[in-house]
């Protein structure tokens, strides 16, 4: 196969002199019916064929006589050097600009004369020569009596032709298979049939059952591929599959809603598009058959199932390997679009008016805006109307950017069609004339550690990452709970107290002027309808009971926290323990050995916060400070007399008592020291502000502003024990 830079930009020749025909030197068998039409007939004017034909052969420039598609190896390399060619060795114009360009790969394939054509009689108008030139003979009408006997003769030269008998497998490995290999090298390929309705672009693409088309075979060949390769790196498949109807995008894997296209620097996306991670090509293919169960046909009259939108499948392959020399690990990723386009059609060829006559409009609204790209393109316009369609926008990337691109024009042979065969192969031969950058590799480098104390310093980066999110966590948390004390205190603010009087604190020589003003700062709210003040009140309560939920749970945290760390000292006091008495034992002093663990035990005094013992934990021994206010605050303590003679909450107190309900939930809970502020409902009630200022060491501490004059600010400390709280300080 001849490099693509180096077929002569006039090779397609569009022939309108007539001259005898010369029958080309090497027909093949299946071009027969088209070698008999020129032969056979005597109304043949003839055909002129292109004047240059390549003398040398050279690695990328083959004869096209020598293009052989089931040689599938050497039509493969040469397809490969071009795939991802930059300029032509030599000869091209793009070198001599010191461009990196590649230009479009275009094919034509024709199908089979149906049966309605047969029935029709119509005559064949395509003749595929050397598997690469494409001759078109148009009939005279036959009831243009004059020109009955004349025949118009037109040629155009392709990258590869292929007669209706090429198999589907000749196909995709001509046009597709290397670009599936380009792939994965992260590069971006792209394969769009183009022809007339029914000219078999779906057969092509997707094909049947037994004879699958580019789209499976080119999925079967990718897990193949990263089959083989696997050993080499990993590879992740991702895939989607979209259609454009009556110009809306839509998801065929999940549809929906219509989809909005984007561009972004990976190109135009159809934002919320589903991309499915596939590992094997039978969950691949299971996702074709249900997108395309999802896919608008339709029958009209010029197909049984017309396809009303272009589908286009996308294929990312990401792939991951360690450069052997940087020992970097290597992130490529290279994209396939299959795109089966929707059948341009005339008007009349639909056979109904409403909705298919709509959808024929909008597919050939498509059609030539991709024409009108098309043309800007080979004219090496500026501006290029991508944004005229939905089709065009998504072909961008195909069409102008960087990405191998392949064009199957299908048509039909039939001279019935021979308008839109002529229209689709005149397509295709500007198309030829589209100049691609080069599609480079799309790869990065990501270092990774090389030593084993690179990963542990990684671990420790992790970790000392982890630790710092989690402390900003615990910093958010604390401020949310003092947001939600807060808007408690200003909420429960909003009811009257009930007896300032009560409160010793608030100044009762209050100035009127200042009380107003206090006041005014309340009727800021709109809380001073009898409405609004019971609202408020409400809201008060919820947010008290919301508050207590979220302490209660706190509680329960703690208990348990609590709990494991008493096992935990339990285990080791039981440890110690059995030492202790084996040692007592060596020693002798078999009788003592359960006395002397417990008093080496009792001996020492825990300090604040320190846990002792799993009976003593259960009910901690408090500090001096926690137990005289325990002491002065409850006669029925259940303190014993320890034998240090320190009095202490015994142990006892949780083994035959039943923890009562949290005293949070209990208004009085609050046991008041002698010179303690007053009782916690009259304070509660004239409180303005509370602020939890602290939550450690299973205590809450809390400053509650009194509202008032002279406002002041107490400080109050919760203790939680187990299931009990207590007030414990407060000045
Ligand atoms: N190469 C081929 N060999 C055998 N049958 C073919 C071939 N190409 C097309 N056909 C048949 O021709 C008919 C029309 O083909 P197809 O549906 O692929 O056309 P199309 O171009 O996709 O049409 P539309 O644009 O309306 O969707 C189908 O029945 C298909 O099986």
């Amino acid at each position: 196969m001849r490099d693509r830079n180096s077929i002569p930009t006039n090779s397609s020749t569009v022939t309108k002199t007539f001259v005898l025909p010369q029958p080309p030197s090497s027909i093949n068998d299946d071009t027969k019916e088209n070698h008999n039409l020129i032969a056979g007939s005597d109304r043949i004017v003839g055909f002129s064929y292109p004047r240059k034909v390549p003398t040398t052969t050279t690695a990328d420039s083959v004869p096209a006589s020598n293009l052989n598609l089931n040689s599938r190896n050497s039509n493969s390399t040469a397809f490969a050097r071009r795939l991802s060619m930059p300029a032509a060795t030599g000869k091209g114009k793009e070198e001599e600009l010191g461009k990196c360009v590649s230009r479009i790969m275009v094919f034509v394939r024709v199908r089979p004369m149906n049966k309605k054509e047969k029935e029709l009689s119509s005559r064949c108008c395509v003749r595929i020569v050397n598997n690469r030139d494409v001759y078109l003979t148009e009939f005279a009408n036959e009831n243009d009596y004059l020109r009955l006997n004349r025949v118009k003769g037109r040629h155009f030269t392709f990258d590869g032709s292929f007669t209706d008998s090429a198999t589907q497998e000749q196909v995709y490995s001509t046009t597709t298979s290397e670009l599936v290999e380009a792939v994965l090298q992260g590069r971006n390929g792209s394969v769009f049939c183009y022809g007339a309705t029914g000219a078999g672009k779906t057969y092509t693409m997707l094909g049947t059952v037994e004879n699958p088309g580019v789209m499976v075979l080119a999925i079967k060949d990718l897990f193949s591929k990263i089959r083989q390769r696997s050993c080499d790196g990993s590879h992740v498949v991702h895939l989607s599959y979209l259609e454009v109807y009556n110009e809306t995008v839509r998801d065929l894997i999940c549809p929906g809603r219509p989809l909005v296209l984007r561009e972004d620097k990976q190109g135009i996306v159809a934002a919320g598009l589903t991309q499915y991670r596939a590992s094997s090509a039978d969950e691949v293919m299971a996702l074709l058959q249900q997108g395309n169960r999802s896919r608008t046909t339709e029958p009209t009259r010029a197909n049984e199932t017309s396809s009303r939108s272009h589908a286009i499948l996308q294929v990312v392959v990401e792939y991951r390997v360690r450069d052997a020399t940087t020992m970097n690990i290597v992130n490529r990723v290279g994209k396939l679009s299959l795109i089966d386009l929707a059948g341009s059609e005339r008007a009349l060829a639909t056979d109904q008016r409403t909705l298919r006559s709509l959808e024929g409009a909008n597919i050939n609204r498509s059609l030539l805006a991709l024409s009108s790209c098309i043309n800007a393109l080979v004219e090496g316009k500026k501006h290029i109307p991508y944004r005229n369609s939905k089709l065009t926008q998504l072909l961008k990337d195909s069409l102008g950017g960087t990405c191998n691109t392949v064009m199957i024009a299908n048509i039909s042979p039939s001279s019935l069609s021979f308008g839109e065969t002529q229209n689709t192969v005149h397509w295709a031969d500007r198309a030829k004339e589209i100049r691609l950058k080069v599609s480079d590799t799309n790869e990065d480098q990501l270092p990774m550690p090389e030593t084993e104390s690179d990963q542990a310093k990684l671990v420790l980066e992790l970790q000392k990452e982890n630790r710092e999110i989690r402390m900003q966590l615990a910093r958010q948390q604390q401020k949310l709970l003092t947001l939600e004390a807060q808007s408690l205190a200003s909420h429960s603010s909003t009811t009257p107290p009930p007896s300032t009087a009560n409160l010793s604190t608030t100044p009762t020589s209050a100035q009127p002027s200042e009380r107003r003003r206090t006041r005014s700062s309340f009727l800021a709210g709109t809380c001073f309808t009898p409405e609004t003040k019971k609202k408020g009140a409400e809201l008060a309560v919820r947010t008290l009971q919301r508050t207590v939920k979220a302490l209660e749970a706190e509680i329960e945290r703690m208990k348990k926290d609590h709990n494991l760390q008493l096992k935990q000292k339990d285990d080791v006091i039981r440890e110690l323990t059995r030492k202790c008495g084996k040692q007592a034992l060596t020693n002798g002093e078999v009788g003592k050995r359960v006395v002397t663990g417990a008093a080496s035990l009792q001996e020492k005094e825990p300090k604040d916060g320190e846990l002792k013992s799993h009976h003593r934990l259960r009910s901690p021994a408090p500090t001096a400070k926690k137990r005289s206010f325990w002491d002065i605050t409850t006669n029925s303590s259940p303190s014993v007399t320890t034998l240090n003679g320190r009095k202490t909450r015994s142990h006892v107190l949780s083994e035959h008592t039943a923890p009562p309900p949290s005293m949070l939930l209990q208004p009085g809970f609050a046991r008041q020291k002698a010179n303690a502020p007053p009782l916690w409902p009259s304070f509660y009630a004239s409180a303005q502000r509370m602020i939890v200022q602290s939550v450690a060491n299973q205590r809450v501490s809390f400053a509650i502003e009194a509202f008032g004059e002279n406002s002041k600010r107490f400080s109050c400390c919760w203790r939680f024990r187990g299931g009990n709280s207590e007030a414990e300080a407060m000045d």
